[in-house]
C-alpha cells in the first residue's frame, strides 16, 4: 500500500473504535455469567471476533442487536466441547485467557492460531493452571496449539508472578472463579485492571490490595449492560500523529483512560507535548483527549509505567523521533513476545526511513530529532507496527513510503485508513 507522504497536516475528530481488551472480556464474561449481557461499542475487529466465533462454537449464543452485541449465558457448566480444534487467528488474548477460563469448564477443546501465536509463549499461562491442578498442554509445553481437557477438580493456588502480564494474571483469575478454594495472584508489576474490574460488575468477589489479588471459588456471575469505550491503544496512533505532524489539532472523544492504560499520557505530559484532557465520565472512566503540534524534548521510560503502556511502545518510539535528546525505553522485554518482536521491528522499520535508534535487550534508544524520508516498510503482519508505519509517513519530506503488509491494521482497528483519511481531508 502507498502511503500519503509530505508532511501533512492534520485537522478534525475521531472516534476510536472500542476496547479490544474490554471487548475480548465482554464476551467472556457474558458467556460465564447467567443471563442476559448487553454491551454497546463492541470492537468488530479480527482479534475480538476471534473470541465471539470462539465462544459460539462452545455453543453459546451471541447476537448483533442494532448496535448491541447480546450474549445469553448460561454458565460455565452450558459450554459444549466444539467438533474440531478451534482458530483463534492471530490474539494472544483470546488463547492466554481461555486457556484460564476453560479449564474450569465441562469441555475438551484443541486452540490454535496462525504463525505469530504459534511462537508466542503459552508456559506463562500452563505453569500456573498445572499448578490448580488443570489437565492442559502445549506444544513443546509452551506453544500452540493448546489442549484443554476441562475439569472441575481446580484448586485455587498463590502465585507469586515472573512476568508483567495482564494476560496471565486474568487466565489464573478466571480459572480461580471456578476452582476450589481462594486463589492469591500477586503482580510483578501493576497491568490491566479489566478482569478485576469486570469480576466486580458481573457480582462477583474480589479483593484487591496494590499488587496483591484475591477471590473465592467457585462463584456464580449475573449478566450486565456494559458500555466499551473508545481504545487507548488505537487513540494512541492519532495523538501521536496530532503531536508530530505540521499545524494540527485532533480531538478523540469518548477514550479509555483508566489508570492501568493511560500511561502514554504521562509520556506525552513528561515530552511537553500540548495535551488537553476533556469531559471527564468518572464511571465509564474516559475523557476526550485533544492535541496540538508540539516541540517534543526527550524522556525516559521505565520500571512500573511500562505495562502502562505496553503496546503503545512502538507509536511512542515514533514520538521520540520528533523529540529533542535521548529517549530511552528500557524495561521492557516483553515486547520481544508481542505479534512481533516490537524492539526489533520498530527499530528496523524506522531506521529504514532515516531514524535514529538502537535495540537494546529491554527496549530502545532514541536520538532525536531526525527528519525522515521515503522507505518501503513492513508491517511483518504486526498491527502495531503497520499503524506506526502508516503515522510516520505523513511527516516524511522527501520520497515515497509503501507499506507492506498493511492489511494487518484489521486485526485491531479495521477503519484505521479511512480515519487517518478523515483527518487529513482527502482519502488514502
Ligand atoms: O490482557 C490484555 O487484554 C492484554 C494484555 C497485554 O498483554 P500481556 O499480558 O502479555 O502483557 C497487552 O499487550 C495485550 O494487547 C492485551
Ligand atoms: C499484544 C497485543 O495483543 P494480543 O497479545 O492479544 O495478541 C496487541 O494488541 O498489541
Amino acid at each position: 500500500m502507498k502511503l500519503l507522504t509530505n508532511q501533512q497536516q492534520l485537522i478534525g475528530t475521531v472516534r476510536v473504535p472500542g476496547d479490544k481488551s474490554i471487548s475480548h472480556r465482554s464476551i467472556m464474561f457474558g458467556a460465564l455469567a447467567h443471563g442476559i449481557t448487553r454491551v454497546t461499542g463492541f470492537l468488530e475487529a479480527e482479534d475480538c471476533l476471534s473470541t465471539l466465533k470462539l465462544f459460539q462454537a462452545l455453543g453459546v449464543k451471541i447476537e448483533r442487536e442494532g448496535m448491541q452485541l447480546v450474549i445469553e449465558g448460561h454458565g460455565i457448566e452450558a459450554f459444549r466441547s466444539p467438533r474440531q480444534a478451534v482458530d483463534i487467528g492471530n490474539s494472544g488474548t483470546t488463547i492466554r485467557l481461555v486457556t484460564g477460563l476453560l479449564a474450569a469448564s465441562p469441555i475438551d477443546v484443541t486452540l490454535f492460531g496462525d504463525v505469530s501465536i504459534a511462537k508466542r509463549p503459552m508456559a506463562r499461562v500452563l505453569i500456573p493452571l498445572l499448578q490448580m491442578k488443570a489437565q492442559v498442554s502445549a506444544r513443546e509445553e509452551n506453544y500452540a496449539p493448546i489442549t484443554i481437557k476441562g475439569t472441575n477438580k481446580l484448586q485455587g493456588i498463590t502465585y507469586r508472578m515472573p512476568v508483567a502480564s495482564a494476560q496471565v494474571k486474568s487466565a489464573i483469575l478466571l480459572a480461580g472463579l471456578h476452582a476450589k478454594g481462594e486463589t492469591i495472584v500477586i503482580e510483578k508489576e501493576k497491568t490491566r485492571d479489566h478482569t478485576e474490574d469486570m469480576i466486580r460488575q458481573f457480582g462477583g468477589d474480589i479483593e484487591i490490595n496494590g499488587k496483591e489479588i484475591r477471590l473465592k471459588g467457585p462463584q456464580r456471575l449475573i449478566g450486565q449492560e456494559m458500555m466499551v469505550p473508545g481504545d487507548i491503544s488505537s487513540a494512541a496512533f492519532f495523538l501521536v500523529a496530532g503531536l508530530i505532524a505540521k499545524d494540527s489539532e485532533v480531538t478523540l472523544p469518548n477514550v479509555g483512560i483508566t489508570a492501568t492504560r493511560a500511561g502514554i499520557l504521562e509520556v506525552i505530559e513528561a515530552m511537553q507535548g500540548s495535551l488537553f484532557i476533556r469531559d471527564r465520565d468518572l464511571e465509564n472512566q474516559s475523557a476526550t483527549l485533544q492535541v496540538h503540534s508540539s516541540q517534543l524534548q526527550a524522556t525516559i521510560i521505565e520500571g512500573a509505567l511500562i505495562p502502562r503502556l505496553i503496546d503503545e511502545l512502538p507509536i511512542i518510539a515514533l514520538l521520540a523521533t520528533q523529540a529533542e535528546g535521548t529517549t530511552v525505553i528500557r524495561d521492557a522485554e516483553e515486547l520481544k513476545v508481542k505479534e512481533t518482536n516490537r524492539i526489533d521491528v520498530t527499530a528496523s522499520e524506522l531506521r529504514k526511513m532515516g531514524a535514529n535508534i538502537e535495540t537494546t535487550d529491554d527496549g530502545l534508544i532514541i536520538n532525536g530529532p531526525t527528519k525522515l524520508h521515503g522507505a518501503v516498510v513492513d508491517s511483518h503482519g504486526d498491527h502495531r507496527i503497520g499503524m506506526m508505519l502508516a503515522i510516520a509517513s505523513l511527516i516524511v519530506e522527501s520520497g515515497t513510503v509503501e507499506l507492506l503488509n498493511a492489511e494487518a491494521v484489521a486485526v485491531s482497528y479495521p477503519s484505521f485508513f479511512s480515519d487517518l483519511g478523515s483527518l487529513i481531508g482527502e482519502g488514502l
